[in-house]
């Protein structure tokens, strides 16, 4: 058997933790697996003194984690730290730099840099992984540049932040508030350490934009991503989605246009027909339709800690075996710089739920509206009578989403709209 393959793991946190447990579980099933031992040789986290229900004790504690990074004796190192720029971008160029693979979890990092990362990587001739940064537990990174490296992807579009899908599920089922809801979703472990990452749809944009890259073979784009959060989702929307036969589910959706390549990250009303509107929970799901291949589903847990270990874990076994790749799934240099989908452009349909005073011609008024912009209606729901605001719901025909915008600014400023209007889009998934 080959020597052990030395790893160094900067941070033990949530992630760490399950990383140093899994490894300690299967050590003798993924020595056989990889050919060589995995060694943990050292770590690093902000505490040394914390308690953590894992065994570090005969592994070198090194207090500044960038000394991973070039200690002779560590092939792999694993960033755990999260963040997309400090101690953790210090961390993985260093390691690159010095010749070592690296093993990553950090979604926003990659989103920011992952173009820059993978270029010194491939010219260091060291590997860069990050299977754990996109949906967790789901080994679609690998589904991409391997299983499906065959096809050109017509489109992806997938539940991709656990911490949103939890809420979005915990509020529908439940009837409880989006807080109360969040705060469960933190102490689970899904949420990032700034949650306002989650549910303002950034971290799913961060793994759009990774994943974007290994379907596309594009550059990663973050600032490409349109990006819209669920803060705006109400109990109400929730209910009335389901009376129209749809759910509401945060998606990230990308695909090539005529204009260049669409990203986007928002809620969206999924037709119950559609497999992924029964995604529940922490799960998410990954649809890639390929040209070959026709549609592909991936779905599991996409937060938490032993299914981020095991993603992780999956990166070390290739590393061990040795298994050289490009990170996305062209070699680096060769990612096409590819132009941004305008989102004026988008086409599709629209829920809007609008809180109006009750009083003849509200409804003329705002069907008048949407008529100046030729947007045609295709149902419209009133729900009770009163002396304050009333919820009216309207969902629409396709049409450019610059039309919808222009209609929804005149809506807004009629005077007997009480509230801005919830706007969702509704996706035709098969
Ligand atoms: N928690 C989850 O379900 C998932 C997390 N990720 C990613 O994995 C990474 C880690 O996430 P978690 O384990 O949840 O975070 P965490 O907050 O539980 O752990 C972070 C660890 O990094 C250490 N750390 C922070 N700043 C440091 C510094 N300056 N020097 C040394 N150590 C430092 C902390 O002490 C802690 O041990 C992040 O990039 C996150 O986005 C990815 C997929 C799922
Ligand atoms: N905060 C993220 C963690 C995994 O990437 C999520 O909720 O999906
Ligand atoms: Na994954």
């Amino acid at each position: 058997m080959k020597a052990p393959l030395r790893i160094g793991i900067a941070g033990l946190g949530t992630v760490g933790a399950g990383v140093v447990k899994l490894l300690a579980e299967h050590g003798r099933l993924l020595s056989l697996r990889g050919g060589r031992s995995l060694k943990v040789v050292a770590v690093s986290a902000r505490s040394k003194a914390k308690k953590r229900d894992i065994d570090v004790s005969g592994v070198r504690w090194e207090r500044d984690p960038l000394a991973l990074a070039t200690a002779p004796d560590i092939d792999v190192v694993v960033e755990l730290i999260g963040g997309s720029s400090g101690v953790a971008r210090r961390l993985v160029q260093t390691a690159l730099r010095s010749g070592k693979h690296v093993v990553t979890a950090n979604k926003a990092l990659l989103a920011m840099h992952g173009t820059e990362l993978a270029t010194l990587a491939e010219k260091r001739g060291s590997i860069l992984a990050f299977e754990a940064a996109v949906a967790g537990g789901i080994p679609i990174i690998k589904a991409l540049r391997e299983g499906l490296v065959g096809n050109r992807v017509r489109r992806l579009y997938g539940i991709l932040n656990g911490t949103c899908n939890y809420i979005l599920t915990t509020m529908r089922e439940t009837g409880r508030d989006f807080g109360a809801v969040l705060a469960e979703a933190q102490a689970a472990g899904y949420a990032e350490a700034d949650p306002s990452f989650d549910v303002d749809g950034i971290d799913a944009a961060h793994k759009l934009a990774v994943l974007t890259g290994a379907a596309f073979g594009a550059k990663v784009n973050f600032a490409g991503v349109h990006v819209e959060g669920i803060r705006r989702v109400s109990a109400m929307d929730i209910q009335f989605a389901e009376e129209l036969g749809f759910r509401i589910k945060l998606l990230g959706l990308a695909r090539e246009t005529r204009y260049g390549i669409e990203q986007r990250v928002h809620p969206c009303m999924v037709p119950l027909s559609a497999p992924i509107a029964h995604i529940e929970g922490v799960f998410n799901a990954v649809v890639v339709e390929g040209d070959f291949v026709g549609t592909t589903m991936f779905q599991g847990r996409g937060a938490g800690q032993g299914p981020t270990a095991s993603a992780v874990v999956a990166d070390l076994v290739d590393v061990a075996r040795g298994r050289q790749m490009p990170a996305f799934v062209v070699p680096a240099e060769r990612l096409a710089d590819k132009k941004v989908s305008p989102m004026d452009r988008h086409q599709g349909a629209y829920y809007m739920r609008l809180m109006v005073q009750d009083k003849p011609g509200v409804i003329a008024a705002v069907s008048g509206a949407l008529a100046k912009e030729r947007i045609s209606l295709e149902a419209m729901l009133q729900r009770g009578r009163s002396d304050g605001a009333v919820p009216v719901v309207l969902t629409t025909h396709e049409t450019e989403e610059a039309a919808m915008q222009r209609a929804l600014a005149r809506i807004t400023r009629l005077g007997a709209v009480a509230e801005e209007p919830c706007v969702i889009r509704i996706e035709a998934f098969q």
